[in-house]
């Protein structure tokens, strides 16, 4: 099979929107990438499981958010029984070794990271690329992992074309993503329907 630059937006998709496939398509533009896919985890080990919709729900709601042929929406970390991004990234390497891989998250994520387990081993599997998200700027590229890290961003406008080329560095490598200014969230979807009396499932 033909080796393809691959983004992999991890995520609760609890539930998907629209947030989720607008930063999706800016990765592809931005970052150059064939593909996008969406690993929808188990559950996010740091997530309470309370209000946390049945996967198959979650990953039937993906598909239909996603509508583009270049967004998959994967059960990859099921499939394996992993909820942990380190381990989940080693065994996508392994499965796929023809493919170049960039680890996508939000601003968020990154103010977050330092929890995640092997933080550093992740920084150290595949290049990643924070996307914006009002309300965390100043916070992600303030906080432990971009102050741990900051030799390894790669700071460059759209046309930079080392920024561009994100999935062929060598990690540790790391850029943010200004471009996309989105206030969807999953939250605000879960307390929409909330009050409207519906279920979250
Ligand atoms: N509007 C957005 N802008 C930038 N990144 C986003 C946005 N929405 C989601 N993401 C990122 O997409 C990934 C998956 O997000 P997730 O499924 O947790 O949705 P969420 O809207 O952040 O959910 P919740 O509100 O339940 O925390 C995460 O890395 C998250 O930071
Ligand atoms: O590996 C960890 O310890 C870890 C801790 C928290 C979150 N993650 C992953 O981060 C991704 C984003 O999660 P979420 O819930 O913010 O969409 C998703 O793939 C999670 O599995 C991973």
């Amino acid at each position: 099979m033909r080796g393809r630059k691959i983004g992999l937006l991890g995520g609760s998709f609890n539930p998907a929107h629209d947030g989720h496939r607008r930063i999706s398509l800016a990765a592809i533009r931005l970052l150059d990438l064939d593909e996008i896919w969406w690993l929808v985890s188990p559950q996010n080990p740091l997530k309470p499981k309370e209000g946390m919709a049945e996967f198959e729900n979650r990953i039937v709601a993906a598909r239909k958010i996603a509508r583009n042929p270049r967004i998959k929406v994967s059960d990859f970390e099921a499939r394996i029984g992993e909820q942990r991004t380190a381990r989940t990234l080693a065994a996508l390497k392994v499965t796929y070794p023809q493919h170049r891989f960039v680890w996508l998250m939000g601003a968020d994520n990154l103010v977050q990271l330092p929890k995640w387990q092997q933080w550093e081993r992740i920084m150290a599997l595949v290049p990643i690329a924070i996307f914006n998200r009002p309300g965390y700027t100043y916070k992600a590229l303030n906080g432990k992992a971009a102050i741990k890290y900051r030799k390894s961003r790669i700071i460059g406008h759209a046309s930079d074309r080392k920024r561009r080329n994100l999935a062929a560095l060598t990690p540790p490598a790391w850029t943010f993503l200004p471009e996309t200014t989105i206030k969807l969230s999953s939250t605000q979807i879960r307390n929409y329907r909330d009050t409207e009396g519906n279920t979250c499932s």
